[in-house]
C-alpha cells in the first residue's frame, strides 16, 4: 500500500488561497450545461469529483472547452442533452450521482448510471422514490435502492406535489430541485422527515438563482419551482473557495499557533461549512473574518472540547474530531448519522483511527463522543483512509502531536489533489539534522555532542540495525534470510533510555557494540526489507524541539527533508585508528591491521548496496574530520545548523 509519512509539526502559519468548491464546481457545471447560452467558468475546481462530471457531461454531448488558466467554457444545450444513451460512471461523486440522475431521469433517453463499489452502497432510494412520481422509468441494476440505476425514457407528468425524504442525504432534494426546471411546469417539492444538511440546499437554490431559476420556499419544508423556469448562463461564473477544504487550514492554525488564513471564502461564502469557524471559536480559537478570507489563531489557553449539533457541517464536523485530540477534555459531535453513508461508514472510520491515536472514543448510531489521550500514540501500522478523501486531510492535524503515516495518502483527489502540499507551506515541522557517513567516522560522538549542546533528541541509527543483528542471531535467524530478518526488525521490542538500551528488557547497549554485530548489522543492514521496517521507526524519533540522526541515509532517506545535512567522514586509516583506540579504552583486545581490513570491506559493501548507498548526497555538507578534533567538528556542525 502505499503510505506518506508526515513529519511531527511545529507550528502553522501562512495564508492559503482555496481549491474551488465542489459543491459549488458540479452545480454550475451541471446548470451550465442545462442552460442557454455559453458560461465561463472560472476557479473551478480540478479534481475526481468534478472530472467525473465534465466527463458525464462531455459525453452527453455537451461542449465544454479547457483554456488557459482554469477557465472552462461550457456550451449549454438549452434543456436537452443531445446524447439520448450512454453508460454514465461518477466515480464516487455523490454531488454527480444525485443531480444527474435526476436530470437524466427527466431527459428522455436511455441511460445507465454508476459508479465505484462504494458509491453502489450508498443510499439513492429516496430519490428514485421522487423522481418515480413524475413518471419516469428507473430500474435498480444491483441491490433495490441504490446504484447502478437503468434510466428509460418515459412520460414525465410534471405538476403538483412531488414528496422526497430528506432524512438521508439532502442531495435527492438539490438533485430534484435543480431537474425540475426542465419541464417548465410549476411543481412544489414537499420534504418529508426532518432535511438534513439544509446549507447545502442554500446553495442549491443560490447556484439556481445565478442561472435565473427562482425557487420560491416555505421554510424547509416546501420548495415551488415555478412555470416557465429555464436557465439562463449568467456569462461569467466565479467558484468560491471550498469551505470543507478550509477547515483543516483553520484548525492547522487554531491547534499550531497561527493565524493561518484562508482565501477564497468569507462572510459573504453561500456554503455552510464556512460556520465550522464558528464551531472552532467555540473551542477558543481566534477567529477573524474578512469579505474574502477566514483566519484562525490559537488561544493562550489552548482549546477546549465542545459538544456540537453538527447536522449543518457534516463535511467539516469531521475536522472537529481530530482538533478534538488538541483539546482540554472531550468533544461530543451529534446529529451526524449521515457520516455512515458517505465515502465510508464515518463514524466507525474516524472512531477506528482515533483510537488508534490513543484517543478515547464512543460512537453511537448518530454522534461520536472523543476523548484525548494525554500524548498521542503513533501506530506503526499508519491511519487507514477508507478511500474517504476527509478522513486522510482530517487526520493529518495529528501531526501536531507525533511522525504520523497516513495510508493511500492520493484518495485526497476527490476533492483537494494537492492537499499534502499545500499542508507543508503552512506548517513547519520538528527540525532534522542528519549527519551521514562511514562506519567509524566518529558521527555517533559528533551527533550526540550537537543534540546535547542543542537540548534536542538523538538518534543513533546504526544502533537500530546493530539492534536487528542482535536479535535476528538470538532468535535463529540468519542475517542473510531477508524476510525473516525485516520481522525481527517490525517487532523489535527496544527501549532508549538515556545511556542505555534496552532489548526485551534485558540491557544490550554493551552487547551491540562488538565488532561482530558491527558486521552482523552492514549485513542486515543491505536488506531492503529491514531498512523498510525500520523507516518509521526511525522517523518517530523526530520530536519537538528538534533531532540529530546519524547514520547511512539519515538525509537522502529517511529525513530527506532535514534542514541540516552533514556527511562526516574521516580517512580510512584515521578511522581505523580511532576505533582501535575505542576498543583499548574499552579493555578490548585490539589489532589494528584487521580493523583497517573490514572497514574497507564495509566501506564497499555500504557504498555498493542497492538500497541507500552510503555516499554523500548532493545537498550535504562535507566534513572531514581527518584533522579536527571532536569540538572543531561539533562546532563546525552547529554553524551550519544556524545558518
Ligand atoms: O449537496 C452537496 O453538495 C453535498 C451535501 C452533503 O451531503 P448530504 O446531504 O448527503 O449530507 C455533503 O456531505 C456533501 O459533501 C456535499
Ligand atoms: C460526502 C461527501 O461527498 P459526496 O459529494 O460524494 O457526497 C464529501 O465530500 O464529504
Amino acid at each position: 500500500m502505499e503510505f506518506l509519512d508526515l513529519p511531527p509539526l511545529l507550528s502553522a502559519r501562512g495564508t492559503v488561497r482555496l481549491p474551488g468548491s465542489k459543491s459549488i464546481s458540479n452545480r454550475v457545471l451541471l446548470l451550465s450545461a442545462l442552460a442557454d447560452g455559453e458560461t465561463e467558468v472560472r476557479d473551478l475546481l480540478a479534481s475526481d469529483d468534478t472530472h467525473v462530471m465534465l466527463e458525464a457531461l462531455k459525453q452527453l454531448g455537451v461542449g465544454i472547452r479547457h483554456e488557459a488558466g482554469g477557465v472552462v467554457r461550457v456550451a449549454g444545450v438549452g434543456g436537452l442533452f443531445p446524447v439520448k444513451s450512454g453508460d454514465i460512471f461518477l466515480g464516487n461523486a455523490g454531488t454527480a450521482v444525485r443531480s444527474l440522475t435526476a436530470a437524466l431521469a427527466l431527459a428522455g433517453g436511455q441511460y445507465k448510471v454508476s459508479g465505484v463499489p462504494r458509491m453502489h452502497e450508498r443510499p439513492i432510494g429516496d430519490l428514485v422514490d421522487g423522481l418515480r412520481q413524475l413518471g419516469a422509468d428507473i430500474a435498480y441494476l444491483g441491490n433495490e435502492g441504490f446504484p447502478p440505476l437503468q434510466l428509460k425514457p418515459a412520460q414525465i407528468k410534471p405538476g403538483g406535489v412531488v414528496k422526497v425524504r430528506g432524512d438521508v442525504s439532502s442531495q435527492f432534494l438539490t438533485g430534484l430541485l435543480m431537474a425540475l426546471p426542465l419541464t417548465g411546469v410549476e411543481t412544489t417539492v414537499e420534504v418529508v422527515g426532518e432535511l438534513i444538511s439544509k446549507p447545502y440546499i442554500e446553495i442549491t437554490l443560490a447556484t439556481m438563482a445565478r442561472f435565473g431559476v427562482n425557487v420560491v420556499r416555505d421554510g424547509w419544508q416546501r420548495f415551488v419551482v415555478p412555470a416557465g423556469s429555464r436557465y439562463r448562463s449568467p456569462g461569467t461564473i466565479y467558484v468560491e473557495g471550498d469551505a470543507s477544504s478550509a477547515s483543516y487550514f483553520l484548525a492547522l492554525g487554531a491547534i499550531g499557533g497561527g493565524p493561518v488564513r484562508v482565501e477564497g471564502v468569507g462572510r459573504d461564502s453561500i456554503q455552510g461549512d464556512v460556520r465550522f469557524a464558528d464551531a472552532l471559536a467555540r473551542m477558543g480559537a481566534v477567529i477573524e473574518m474578512g469579505d474574502n478570507w477566514i483566519e484562525a489563531k490559537a488561544p493562550a489557553g489552548g482549546l477546549t472540547g465542545i459538544t456540537l449539533d453538527c447536522n449543518h457541517i457534516p463535511d467539516a464536523a469531521m475536522t472537529l474530531a481530530t482538533t478534538a485530540l488538541f483539546a482540554a477534555g472531550p468533544t461530543m459531535l451529534t446529529n451526524i448519522a449521515s457520516w455512515r453513508v458517505k465515502e465510508t461508514d464515518r463514524i466507525a472510520a474516524m472512531a477506528k483511527e482515533l483510537r488508534k491515536l490513543g484517543a478515547e472514543v464512543e460512537e453511537g448510531a448518530d454522534y461520536i463522543r472523543v476523548t484525548p489521550a494525554k500524548a498521542l500514540s503513533s501506530p506503526p501500522e499508519g491511519i487507514d483512509t477508507y478511500d474517504d478523501h476527509r478522513v486522510a486531510m482530517c487526520f493529518s492535524l495529528a501531526a501536531f502531536g507525533t511522525a504520523l503515516r497516513i495510508n493511500d495518502p492520493k484518495c485526497v483527489a476527490k476533492t483537494f489533489p494537492d492537499y499534502f502540499e499545500r499542508l507543508a507551506t503552512v506548517t513547519e515541522a520538528v527540525p532534522v539534522i542528519a549527519i551521514d557517513g562511514p562506519s567509524a567516522s566518529g558521527k555517533g560522538t559528533v551527533a550526540a555532542c550537537v543534540a546535547a549542546a542543542l537540548g534536542w533528541h538523538y538518534l543513533d541509527s546504526g544502533a537500530l540495525y546493530r539492534l536487528t543483528a542482535l536479535a535476528a542471531r538470538r532468535a535463529g535467524v540468519a542475517w542473510d534470510d531477508e524476510s525473516g530478518v525485516a520481522a525481527v526488525a517490525a517487532r523489535l521490542d527496544v527501549v532508549f533510555d538515556g545511556e542505555s538500551i534496552r532489548l526485551a528488557g534485558e540491557e544490550v547497549g554493551e552487547a551491540i557494540r562488538t565488532e561482530e554485530m558491527s558486521s552482523g548489522a552492514s549485513k542486515v543492514a543491505a536488506l531492503p526489507a529491514v531498512r523498510a521496517a525500520l523507516l518509521f521507526r526511525q522517523r518517530l524519533f523526530r520530536r519537538a524541539p528538534g533531532l540529530v540522526g546519524d547514520g547511512r541515509d539519515m538525509g537522502s532517506v529517511v529525513f530527506p527533508d532535514a534542514k541540516t545535512k552533514v556527511f562526516l567522514t574521516a580517512s580510512v586509516e584515521i578511522r581505523a585508528e580511532r576505533r582501535y583506540k575505542q576498543l583499548i579504552g574499552k579493555g578490548i583486545e585490539a589489532t589494528i591491521q584487521p580493523i583497517l581490513q573490514d572497514l574497507r570491506e564495509r566501506d564497499e559493501r555500504d557504498s555498493q548496496r542497492s538500497v541507500a548507498p552510503l555516499r554523500q548526497s548532493d545537498d550535504a555538507e562535507l566534513l572531514d574530520t581527518s584533522a579536527l578534533t571532536i569540538d572543531e567538528a561539533v562546532a563546525k556542525v552547529l554553524a551550519w545548523a544556524a545558518s
